[in-house]
């Protein structure tokens, strides 16, 4: 099976060599070309542009990093929607929220082509090694068909129905990890503030019941104040952003999450936004550092 993918940061490119180490043919794109050349060290064939991809391959995979990525890659000059069409299937792997997903979704089925919005939960390692959770809705026909691709990707697919349902579902879980990931910094600091070893209060929590994978492996790291990024901080503030919106729109209360929000936000103000979402810890310690008692 061929299949376009446009987008080889972080997680595209972990992706992307799953497929083609199980034997799909693969046809890459992305923005800055030279990230493209591992994957043809790997057997991949280049596409000069998002629509020359699409006139190639039957179905086209993105990975890309926000919204605004999305859409230009689909709307602008050389874009998807300039090759989509019949018998063609686009599958959106981002995480956007909702409006956007539909926007491309009638933009790709007004030119007769097929949608499905199919965001992931899992890092870099879960992408590694094929081991994502795929949170699928839109053309229940083309998710049929990607199925034995997605079981590639990821460790199960979720088909929930009518598009945004996906991207919802992927904002409401990363609005959860957020806020985790600031309840933990904080735990972190008043553990060492308060005279306890951080790294014992890393041991208890693993025992407990609210022991998680993602403590597990972020708590040491960030106490060696190690965060090379498997899930780069502003993506997870732009996930926050975009959670945030939605409880706006449903009228859903959320204090926690503005709150973790904004230390997202505080520590892309200090540089910090292409380092792990880890490296929250970093403003957390700073405004448990402050000496205001
Ligand atoms: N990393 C993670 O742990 C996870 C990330 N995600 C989500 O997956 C998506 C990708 O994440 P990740 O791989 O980490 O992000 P990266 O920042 O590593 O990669 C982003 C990709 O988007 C491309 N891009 C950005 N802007 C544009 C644009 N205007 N036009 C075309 N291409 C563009 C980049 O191209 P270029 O190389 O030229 O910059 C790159 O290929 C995001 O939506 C993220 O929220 C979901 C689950 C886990
Ligand atoms: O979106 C990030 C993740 O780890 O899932």
């Amino acid at each position: 099976m061929e299949v376009g993918f446009l987008g080889l940061g972080i997680m595209g490119k972990a992706m992307a060599t799953n497929l083609l180490r199980h034997g799909y043919r693969v046809t890459v794109w992305n923005r800055t070309t030279a990230k493209c050349q591992d994957l043809v060290a790997l057997g991949a064939t280049v596409g000069e542009t998002p629509a020359a991809i699409v006139a190639r391959c039957r179905y086209t995979i993105a990975m890309l990093s926000d919204p605004s990525a999305a859409l230009s890659v689909v709307f602008d000059k050389d874009g998807v929607l300039e090759q989509i069409g019949d018998g063609k299937g686009y599958i959106d792997m981002s995480t956007v929220d909702a409006a956007t997903s539909s926007k491309i979704s009638e933009a790709v089925k007004l030119k007769g082509g097929a949608f499905v919005e199919a965001p992931v939960s899992g890092s870099k390692k879960p992408a590694e090694d094929g081991q994502l959770v795929i949170l699928a809705a839109g053309d229940k026909k083309l998710y049929d068909e990607m199925v034995p691709a997605f079981d590639v990707l990821g460790k199960k697919s979720f088909f929930l129905g009518e598009i945004g349902n996906g991207a919802k579902m992927k904002l409401v879980v990363n609005m959860i990890m957020g806020s985790m990931m600031n309840s933990l910094s904080e735990g972190l600091c008043l553990a060492d503030k308060s005279g306890l070893s951080p790294q014992t209060l890393l041991d208890v929590l693993d025992l407990g019941a609210i022991a998680n994978p993602m403590f597990k492996l972020k708590g040491p790291a960030m106490l060696q104040g190690s965060y090379s990024p498997a899930f780069p901080l502003k993506h997870q503030q732009k996930d926050m952003r975009l959670a945030l919106a939605l409880g706006d729109e449903n009228a859903v209360s959320m204090p926690v999450s503005a709150a973790a929000n904004e230390a997202f936000k505080k520590a892309r103000s200090l540089g910090l936004g292409d380092l792990d979402f880890s490296a929250v810890y970093e403003v957390v310690k700073g405004a448990g550092g402050s000496g205001q008692a």
